[in-house]
């Protein structure tokens, strides 16, 4: 792809983009408030601003001033304690349609695991871009944003092997698929050196000159850096210390008293000056620049830029295409690029694909030596009552365990793709349900596969097909379950809340077993009603014991087999009544009600709703009363 070189900062043509118009952003009277239980804590006072279209703005203050909450405020991440006004080209912002416009690229840089970066990118603008760009148009777009953000050599590397820097490109590139008129990023440049923080901000500044408004926050740049920033927002204590150009910091800092040593980095003064280090002059700063008011700085020594020599022309207002603001791909074509990528990440996870194929082939090995042959021996009609629990218990934790370590980490990654627009929620759990089945339907197979022979369970198609479907229902809703916990805690968390979870609905499952028919009280009944393990017990025990199974055979060696007659022994169990289709329905209706639930929380915990902020603020009050009453 032919990149044409015209101005200092090199012009890159984006073709194809959908256009968006300029926006300028300012805020006046900003606060942000915290309270924890009975304090109340300002973040921000009360503070102003202005960030224009075509500029890169950096917001630079001592750790702990707020930067980040501005960002996050700014970016309408954070709105609940939030106060002032937000305008966008002069008007009230609707904070809906702007998140609709502007992109926020935060700190962690998070990105997909095990797919390359032209990969990545691909999938991006197929999700960001649907189908209004033919397959050649969108090869094209990846292609000219792969060479803005210098990222060529580095195409075919799965994002894992990407340096720190490579890591914070990618992430903005996937960004600039839509082309966002306005993009915030908290701390692009940490955790690069010199030269990786320097390539990326002047290739930030490539991308503000496109006509975007470019914001984020940086700690502690180089002089070299710092010159690049068309404007400086000094943040200290939640208020502005210094708006304007980074040349007009050193005659700011002059005129208030504050001369900066010829020799020092301004960027470095100013923030030592904000953070107190020379007296108490924060007050004096504010005052300067009138907590953000003042616009005397803001053209000091301005370098001129010529927008004409520039890649304007994809934001210009004149030819806005009647763009409307919501996905631009359908939820349908959401789901095929979600589930293929999905598919995609699951077959390159090797290693995980052979810890979960060895898993089940020592769990099926060992169960199968355990019980080996007992399947119809009138001797052994308990432990084969045993080795069906100890199904049940297979499929309950080999599928739960891998979701409840790996999905609160896949929940940060969908939060930020989420918020940033790139699909619906509703899609993305579609794919995430469909890509995943076939890998649990598979390894139950395995498992099942050594342990129906090995204990030598009837050999008769319909049972085993009854053993199967009821193996692969419980595993899948075990996996929902996980889904479920996993969906609003941390690892952590989830890993100790899904086993202390199970154990009740384990003990549930054979609650009131050996009693024979006695139904047991009402209220242990509906307790064991909830249980999913119940009703997969059930549908193991009526797959091999049930439609009048002819006696199992009593070994020679044994007296008496006391359970040969399974019809008794099903009876004993208390399962003389059960109805295998009921039980199925049962399972299918609970794998339904969980995926709906993990639906639920997962888009409350993306954008909650009142009712689930009540709940938490709820939470939170007890939890503060808990810990002021110790
Ligand atoms: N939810 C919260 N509850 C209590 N205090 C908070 C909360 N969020 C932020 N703060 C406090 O607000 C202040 C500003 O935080 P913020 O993350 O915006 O700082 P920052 O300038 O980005 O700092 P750094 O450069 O270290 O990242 C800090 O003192 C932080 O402890």
């Amino acid at each position: 792809m032919e990149i044409q070189m015209s101005s200092p900062l090199g012009r890159a043509h984006l073709s194809h983009l959908p256009q968006r118009p300029p926006i300028n952003l300012s805020f006046q009277d900003l606060s942000y408030t915290v309270s924890n239980g009975k304090v109340s804590k300002f973040i921000l006072r009360s503070i102003n601003g202005e960030f224009r279209s075509g500029q890169l703005t950096a917001i630079l203050g001592p750790s702990g001033a707020g930067k980040s909450t501005l960002l996050n405020v700014l970016a309408g991440y954070r709105v609940l304690g939030a106060s002032g006004v937000i305008s966008t080209n002069g008007n009230p912002r609707d904070v809906n349609l702007f998140r609709k416009l502007s992109r926020y690229i935060m700190q962690d840089d998070l990105l997909q695991p095990l797919i390359t970066v032209q990969e990545a990118m691909l999938m991006a603008a197929d999700l960001k871009l649907g189908d209004n760009l033919d397959r050649a148009k969108k090869t094209v777009v990846v292609e000219e944003i792969i060479q803005l953000l210098r990222l060529n050599k580095a195409r075919n590397t799965v994002t894992e092997n990407l340096s720190g820097g490579e890591r914070k490109r990618l992430a903005i590139a996937l960004e600039l698929v839509n082309n966002p008129p306005v993009i915030f990023l908290d701390e692009p440049t940490t955790g690069l050196d010199d030269v990786a923080s320097s390539t990326c901000v002047s290739l930030l500044k490539r991308v503000a000159r496109g006509g975007r408004t470019v914001i984020c926050s940086v700690h502690t740049p180089s002089a070299r850096l710092f010159s690049v920033f068309d404007q400086v927002y000094v943040v200290a204590d939640g208020r502005c210390a210094y708006q304007g150009t980074s040349a007009g910091v050193v005659p700011f800092l002059q005129e208030i008293g504050l001369p900066c040593p010829t020799t020092y980095n301004p960027a470095d003064f100013i923030i030592e000056v904000s953070s107190g280090e020379y007296g108490s002059h924060v007050d004096k700063m504010v005052q300067g620049v009138e907590n953000g008011r003042c616009q005397r700085w803001k053209s000091y020594a301005i370098e001129e830029y010529q927008y004409g020599e520039e890649e304007i022309e994809q934001l210009n207002t004149e030819v806005i295409e009647k763009h409307n603001y919501h996905y631009e791909s359908t939820g349908y074509q959401q789901f095929k690029v979600l589930a293929r990528r999905m598919v995609l990440q699951t077959f390159r996870n090797r290693g995980y694909l052979w810890l979960r194929f060895s898993m089940h082939l020592f769990i099926g090995t060992i169960i199968g030596s355990l019980f080996t042959n007992i399947g119809f021996d009138g001797s052994k009609t308990l432990y084969n009552f045993g080795f069906c629990f100890a199904c049940i218990l297979a499929m309950l934790y080999t599928p739960m365990m891998p979701i409840l370590l790996a999905f609160p980490t896949e929940v940060m990654l969908i939060k930020r793709e989420y918020f940033n627009r790139w699909y619906g929620l509703k899609p993305y759990f579609a794919a995430m349900v469909v890509s995943r089945t076939p890998a649990t339907i598979f390894f139950t197979l395995i498992y099942l596969a050594i342990v129906y022979p090995a204990t030598a369970q009837p050999m008769e198609l319909t049972r085993i097909l009854m053993f199967v479907s009821t193996c692969i229902l419980v595993a899948l809703v075990a996996e929902s379950m996980g889904t479920v916990i996993s969906s609003t805690l941390s690892i952590v968390n989830s890993m100790f809340v899904g086993p202390v979870v199970t154990v009740p609905l384990m003990l549930l499952s054979v609650y009131g077993i050996g009693n024979g028919d006695d139904p047991p009280p009402i209220i242990w009944k509906m307790a064991r009603a909830c249980s999913f393990m119940r009703y997969g017990l059930e549908g193991l025990i009526v797959a091999i014991y049930g439609d009048s199974r002819a006696d199992l055979v009593c070994p020679e060696d044994v007296d008496y087999c006391e359970y040969k007659n399974v019809k008794y022994f099903v009876k004993l169990m208390g399962m003389s009544q059960v109805c295998y289709w009921f039980d199925m329905c049962m399972l299918f209706v609970m794998l339904l009600t969980l995926n709906l639930v993990a639906y639920y929380l997962l888009r409350q915990r993306l954008s909650p709703n009142y009712a689930f902020r009540a709940i938490k603020l709820i939470g939170r009050f007890i939890k503060n009363r808990m810990n002021s009453s110790h």
